[in-house]
């Protein structure tokens, strides 16, 4: 479960990346210094009276994006978390740094966030989304006053929204308090909005619920797009025009995959700019809230023994290893568009190795740990064909029961040749990392369900223990098996004396086993 948001840059999504990751620092340095504006000016310059034009000039040289419910789009630093902190103020004219009037100015002392879940009836939302805040909440990391929306199309009332999510909620992080009244608590501040996305009027109606939900405090509004890629972009314009904040700040986070490749993640950045500046999109890879990935940096970093180890010198290979245990299952209208390598691959594995491969970052701050990961995708080899194996599942039966194969799914066209599984050998062309391979797998509908990293260390030189361990120098290898899911855990495979009179040896694991902590 995902209980932290993270942001990854903007730019690509080609496989293997290319220099446009570097874009969204560049642009922000080019702003630093005054050549560029803060987002791309629009074509036509428009007036003040062009209500249906999304810009509208701003006093000081800024520029400020206006909705048509009349409320202003403020962008605010990336700073203000979710708990609904004001941007710093400027104490010289008693505005707010980005124009927008303070919280005393309106009036309104307190703050109040309000988080819709767009696409609430959908897979995502309901497996990970509305438990991931709960999640929040139980561990008290929602401020004192917020509002959950569920918006789709599908027909709901609020009551059956919540039945819907009641079943996915658990209390498994922290057993602290009563896990029943906690969720009631959570369910009768969750509400549902039935409309369609396109529509500025249905969103208009959204509008005056948030409003009333929201009293007389400051409002922060946040926008989860759980929702088809396709649809992206009429969310955001509906969302931006008829009910972003009237005085708060209003922020979108945007599910994967962004785009098919470079050039239409540029696009889609572009069209969702037309509605958003760039501090207002929040780009989430839920992967990067798992625990085990979470701690990488931590093991990497905080202890002596690992730095020293982590480079072409010691390391043979690294694998990144993806697969799940069921296929599609009805989500084949997505999937089979997209296949395993931009649904898993480009994203969820491309930022655990660069997590992974990176070098120190300067400091913690999500720029600096950003400009390392971006180093290492710039320095990685474009890929082979010839370094790349695509599969896709068959149908089959085990123990008298039939599993159907990925064209049997209703949801896949009948010639569908998307792969399901791939395999491939990616280089980072630099100092620490020449020559070593990152062998990244990941399948649907494969034997089990697990995600890992496995980094298998060089063959000890002229091995003493020849002998014992026969020609097999494989099996007397370390590796370090970083086991994000299930079960997670971290053991290192080391080779040990069997006790007793005979020199016998064997391989076994240090292991940290997250449950048995
Ligand atoms: N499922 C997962 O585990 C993960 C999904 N994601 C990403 O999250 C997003 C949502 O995924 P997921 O929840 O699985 O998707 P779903 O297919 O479940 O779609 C979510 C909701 O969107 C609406 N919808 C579906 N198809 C269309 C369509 N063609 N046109 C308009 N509305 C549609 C439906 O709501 P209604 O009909 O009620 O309007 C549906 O309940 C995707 O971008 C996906 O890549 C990311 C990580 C994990
Ligand atoms: O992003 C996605 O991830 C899920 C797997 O997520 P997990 O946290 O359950 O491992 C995958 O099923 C889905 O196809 C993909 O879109």
């Amino acid at each position: 479960m995902a209980t932290c948001f993270r942001t990854y840059p903007s730019s690509s999504v080609s496989f293997p990346p290319s220099s446009s990751f570097s874009k969204r620092s560049r642009n922000r340095q080019e702003r630093n210094q005054g050549k560029a504006p803060p987002f791309p000016l629009p074509r036509r310059w428009p007036s003040n009276s062009d209500s249906n034009l999304p810009y509208s000039p701003q006093i000081g040289g800024r520029f400020q994006i206006k909705s048509s419910n009349g409320h202003p789009l403020n962008a605010v630093s990336l700073q203000n978390g979710l708990s609904g902190n004001l941007p710093a103020k400027d104490h010289t004219d008693g505005k707010l740094k980005d124009g927008r009037p303070s919280s005393s100015g309106s009036g309104q002392s307190e703050t109040t966030i309000t988080i819709t879940v767009v696409g609430a009836s959908g897979d995502l939302a309901k497996k990970k989304i509305f438990p991931a805040l709960f999640a929040l909440f139980y561990e008290n990391f929602l401020p004192k006053h917020f509002t959950i929306f569920g918006y789709a199309r599908s027909k709901l009332t609020d009551e059956e929204l919540r039945n819907l999510i009641s079943e996915t909620l658990t209390c498994r992080i922290d057993k602290k308090e009563n896990c029943k009244d906690k969720m009631e608590e959570f369910l009768q501040r969750c509400f549902y909005h039935s409309g369609q996305y396109n529509s500025e009027e249905d969103f208009l109606e959204l509008d005056k619920k948030l409003n009333e939900k929201e009293v007389d405090r400051l409002p922060n509004r946040l926008f989860y797009l759980s929702i088809p890629p396709n649809i992206f972009v009429d969310v955001v314009r509906c969302a931006s025009r008829c009910a972003s904040s009237p005085t708060g700040w209003t922020r979108v986070i945007v599910e994967k995959p962004f785009g098919r490749d470079s050039k239409s993640s540029g696009e889609l950045t572009q069209r969702l700019k037309q509605y958003l500046t760039e501090d207002q999109i929040f780009r989430i890879d839920h992967y990067l809230g798992k625990e085990l990935v979470e701690n990488l940096s931590v093991l990497r970093f905080s202890n002596l023994v690992f730095e020293p180890l982590w480079s072409r010198q010691y390391i043979r290979n690294v694998q990144l290893i993806f697969s799940e245990d069921f296929g599609t299952e009805g989500r084949g209208g997505y999937f089979d568009n997209y296949g395993i390598i931009r649904d898993i691959m480009q994203n969820h594995l491309l930022q655990i190795l660069a997590l992974f491969a990176m070098e120190p970052p300067v400091s913690l701050g999500a720029e600096d740990i950003r400009n390392e990961k971006v180093k290492v995708l710039r320095s990685m080899r474009v890929l082979q064909l010839d370094d790349v194996v695509v599969g896709q599942y068959k149908g089959h039966s085990k123990g008298g029961k039939a599993f159907p194969a990925y064209t049997d799914d209703p949801t896949v066209p009948k010639n569908s040749l998307t792969p399901t599984f791939a395999a491939s050998a990616l280089f980072i062309d630099n100092a620490r990392w020449d020559g070593v391979p990152f062998l990244m797998k990941a399948g649907k509908a494969l034997h089990s369900r697990r995600a890992e990293i496995r980094v298998q260390f060089r063959h000890v030189p002229g091995n003493l223990y020849r002998r014992n361990f026969g020609t097999d120098l494989d099996k007397a290898t370390n590796e370090l098996v970083i086991r994000v899911q299930p079960d997670e855990a971290i053991y290192l495979k080391i080779n040990n004396k069997i006790p007793g009179l005979s020199m016998r040896l064997d391989s076994s694991n240090l292991n940290l086993l997250y449950s048995a902590k």
